[in-house]
Parts: C-alpha cells; structure tokens; sequence
C-alpha cells in the first residue's frame, strides 16, 4: 500500500506538485495519468526518496522510502530509460544488479524469462530498442521480487503487441497481491491495464478512483417505437440529474441513469426496447473533459 499525502515540491518558480494526496492499493494496478508536466515524475522521484518534497509525506506501507529495512527487495522501480553500461550485454546488465542488490543469481534467468529478455540477453544493451530497453529495466526492477512497483511510463516505446503484453504482465503480478502504480500520459495505453485511476493535471489531483466510477457521467444511448412514451417516463421521475434528448424518431440518449434503471422503468410501463447500449468514451476523451473542468 502506497499512501501520498499532502505531498508539494516547487523548483523555483516552478510549482510542480502541488498538495497531492492519494492511495495506491495491492492487488490491482494503478495508473497515474496526466499531460507532460503534470508532476508525476517528481511524485514517483519523492516517492523513492529522490527528491526532497517541501511539504508533505509518502509511504509505502506505512514507512518512508528512506526506512524501509531493505529497499530494493521491496520496491521495484523504472524511473527513467537510460542508466545501461552500454558495452554490458543485457545478461551482463542484471547480472551486475543482482550482485549490488544482494539477490541470488538464479533470479537472473528467472527475471529475463518472465520479461522477454532471454530473447535478448546477449546483445549489448547500446544496440538495444526502446522497447528492449523498457523490458530490461523491467527485469531489474523485479531482481529482488518485489511486493511494490512504481513504472514511469513503462510503455513508452513498446509497440501494441509489446503494450498487449505489458498489460497482461502487470495484471498478473496485481493479482500476487502486490502495488503497482503506472505513470503515463497515453490513456488509451493504460484504459484496460488499470482497474484504479489518479489524474493529475498542473501538479493538482483531478479524479482519482475506480475506472469504472469515472464513466459514470457516460450516457446511455436508447431506441424504442415508444420512445416518446419513455421519454415521458424517465423525466417523470423528477431526478434533476437526468436529462434525455432525443436523437431520432425512436432513439434517445439519457444522462444521469444507468442502462439498468432505464431497462427496469421501461419493463414498468411495458415500453419495447430495441436498442439500448451505455456510450463508454475513451479514457482520453474523459481525461480531457476532467482536465478541462466540464464535468
Ligand atoms: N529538477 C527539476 N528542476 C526544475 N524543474 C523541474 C525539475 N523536475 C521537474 N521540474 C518541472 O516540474 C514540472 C513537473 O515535471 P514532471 O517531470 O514531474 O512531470 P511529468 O508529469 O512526469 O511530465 P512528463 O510526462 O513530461 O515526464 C515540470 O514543469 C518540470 O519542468
């Protein structure tokens, strides 16, 4: 469990984090979204004890990053892209993290197995792609199987195949029970990695919560040969959130109730449906609509 709260940092005059408060939760995975700038670097950088917040805390279960009794084993982290020798092999690369971190050299061949970099190991990781690249620091943020991981745009460079798999991947190690949180500003990237959000927009929080509570503003799109009928039904329940526009002679769009509550009052009245399909908007339409203040 990874608790922020109150966390701040300015750089000059550059507000970069501004009173960020958070939760990030074992057993499914976070994403941390925001346009470039938003912060979300430097909240991971305070995180791990890499930068100094002004004001504020971060914990990772219960402790600061600085306190925790043996960091590497419990905390696995990609904070930025380079960082390779480039003469080591990709082999030779973990190999070395191993020994440092103090981790058995059979969690070598495990780590490049779980991550792809057996395919790899050989080749010096100056000739590597970005998406090699991304699965090797993979591979050593998992060196000490860590309970906790905190990727920065780990898909960053991975083509849809590489993103297919770095989904299933995280979706697998938060179903160990562990915490993971995932930064990145493609939100398509992350729609089906994450069951929880937090969006960050100028260093503030916007949203945070279940993806599935975020499309509630969603509306529900509807056709019926008594859609006047049911239109008269649904505005009758007085419920100043629901408003419903027709969009056809038989088609509506209802804001402000669910597919079911719409399917239960038009049954009530005996009113045939033959269409009704809740309108889901991308995470990035939704993003945007949040970071602009509209809903
Ligand atoms: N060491 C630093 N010195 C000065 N300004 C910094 C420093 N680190 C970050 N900033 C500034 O703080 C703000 C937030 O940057 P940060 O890298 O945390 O955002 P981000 O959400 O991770 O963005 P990106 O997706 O572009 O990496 C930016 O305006 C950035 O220029």
């Amino acid at each position: 469990m990874i608790e922020v709260r109150g966390l701040s940092k300015t750089f000059g005059a550059v507000t970069a984090v501004s009173d960020l408060s958070f939760d990030v939760a074992a057993g499914i995975v976070t994403a941390f979204l925001g346009p470039n700038s938003a912060g979300k670097t430097t909240t991971m950088r305070m995180l791990l004890g890499l930068v100094t917040p002004n004001a504020g805390v971060a914990t990772i279960g219960g402790r600061r990053y600085a306190d925790l009794p043996h960091p590497s084993s419990q905390v696995g982290a990609v904070l930025d892209t380079s960082g390779f020798h480039p003469a080591h092999t990709a082999h030779a690369h973990l190999r070395l993290y191993a020994r440092m971190g103090g981790h058995p050299r059979s969690r070598v061949g495990e780590v490049m197995d779980l991550t792809g970099v057996a395919a790899f190991a050989g080749r010096r990781t100056r000739t590597l792609s970005t998406g090699m690249r991304q699965r090797l620091h993979l591979a050593t943020a998992l060196l000490g199987d860590p309970r906790v991981l905190v990727l920065d745009e780990p898909g960053n460079g991975l083509d849809p195949e590489g993103i297919a798999w770095l989904r299933r991947f995280l979706r697998d190690l938060a179903g160990q029970d562990r915490t993971i949180l995932v930064s990145s500003h493609v939100l398509s990237e992350v729609e089906q990695m994450a069951e929880h959000v937090v969006v960050v927009r100028e260093g503030r929080l916007v949203a945070a919560g279940a993806v599935a509570n975020l499309y509630g503003a969603a509306a529900v799109h509807l056709r019926s040969p008594q859609a006047g009928q049911l239109r008269t039904v649904l505005l009758g329940r007085r419920e100043p959130a629901v408003t419903v526009e027709a969009t056809g002679s038989d088609a509506l769009r209802v804001h402000g109730l669910t597919s079911a509550e719409i399917a239960a009052d038009a049954a009530a009245h005996g009113i045939a449906l033959h269409e009704i399909t809740p309108e889901r908007p991308t995470l990035e339409k939704l993003f945007l609509d949040l970071a602009g203040g509209t809903v």
